[in-house]
């Protein structure tokens, strides 16, 4: 991989921060920003759209092949439009991700999106969130990060994400759907939720946002200066 185009790769479980840490860092280091779980989302809600079963994999390979998906930037929000509908509110609901790890766990639909998610990388660099990005997306990767936390904060933090936008709800199903998806992610056959073999491992359990940026950026830097 060339450093004229540097990846950094960030992967773990749900609610451990990536999003928030992925993008501090494309802002910061001004490179472009993958959310591959995005499309792991846009995917099962064009399922859903279609009436197309979760678990068909014959029938989910031509539909993620075929993705009609924009990502709009807007301000400081990405906008996600689907066969020319905007889906962003839809794509963040815990169900949609739930759906997600379901479409997700079929190879040969991983396979139809892996080359989606590679044209990400270009100048001048890229940072992608995801489960497999230092694994099987970006295996070449300058930087890996693996991010992780306690299931019980990680429920804990998206309780009160989803509080913020004035949503009800239960830490006890947060965190029992955590933990399946979890599950799933960490067992299925291809790509599973793991930490690459030269990951820097991050507990973020006990620390801030700020911490973990801080952590993160010292690391990078003295990665890609021993390039
Ligand atoms: N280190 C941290 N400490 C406390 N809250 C955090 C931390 N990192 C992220 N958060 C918050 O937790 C929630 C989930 O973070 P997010 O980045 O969406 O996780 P992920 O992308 O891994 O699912 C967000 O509301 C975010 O602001
Ligand atoms: N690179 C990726 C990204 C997401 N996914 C799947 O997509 C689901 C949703 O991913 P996400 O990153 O949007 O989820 P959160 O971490 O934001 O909860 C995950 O539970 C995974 O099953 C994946 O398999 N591989």
């Amino acid at each position: 991989m060339s450093t004229d185009a540097p990846v950094i790769t960030v992967d773990g479980p749900s609610g451990a921060g990536k999003g928030t840490l992925c993008m501090l860092l494309a802002d910061k280091l001004s490179l472009n920003l993958l959310d591959s779980g995005a499309i792991y989302r846009v995917l099962a809600l064009a399922a859903i759209h279609h009436g197309v079963d979760l678990e068909s994999e014959d029938a989910l390979v031509p539909l993620a092949a075929h993705l009609d998906v924009q990502f709009v930037a807007e301000g400081e929000l990405v906008k996600v439009v689907l066969e020319g509908e905007d889906v962003s509110s839809e794509l963040r609901k815990e169900e949609t991700g739930m759906a997600a790890s379901k479409v997700a766990a079929l190879p040969r639909v991983r396979e139809a999106l892996l080359r989606r998610q590679r044209a990400f990388s270009e100048a001048p660099g890229l940072v992608a969130d995801g489960r497999d990005m230092g694994t099987v997306v970006f295996p070449q990767a300058e930087v890996k990060i693996f991010l992780d936390a306690s299931a019980e904060e990680r429920a804990n933090r998206r309780m009160n994400q989803l509080q913020q936008k004035g949503l009800d709800v239960n830490f006890d199903h947060l965190l029992k759907e955590i933990q399946e998806r979890d599950y799933r992610d960490r067992n299925r056959a291809v790509a599973p939720l793991r930490p690459a073999a030269d990951a820097l491992v991050l507990d973020s359990t006990e620390m801030s946002i700020e911490q973990v940026t801080a952590q993160a950026l010292a690391y990078i830097e003295t990665k890609l200066s021993a390039e």
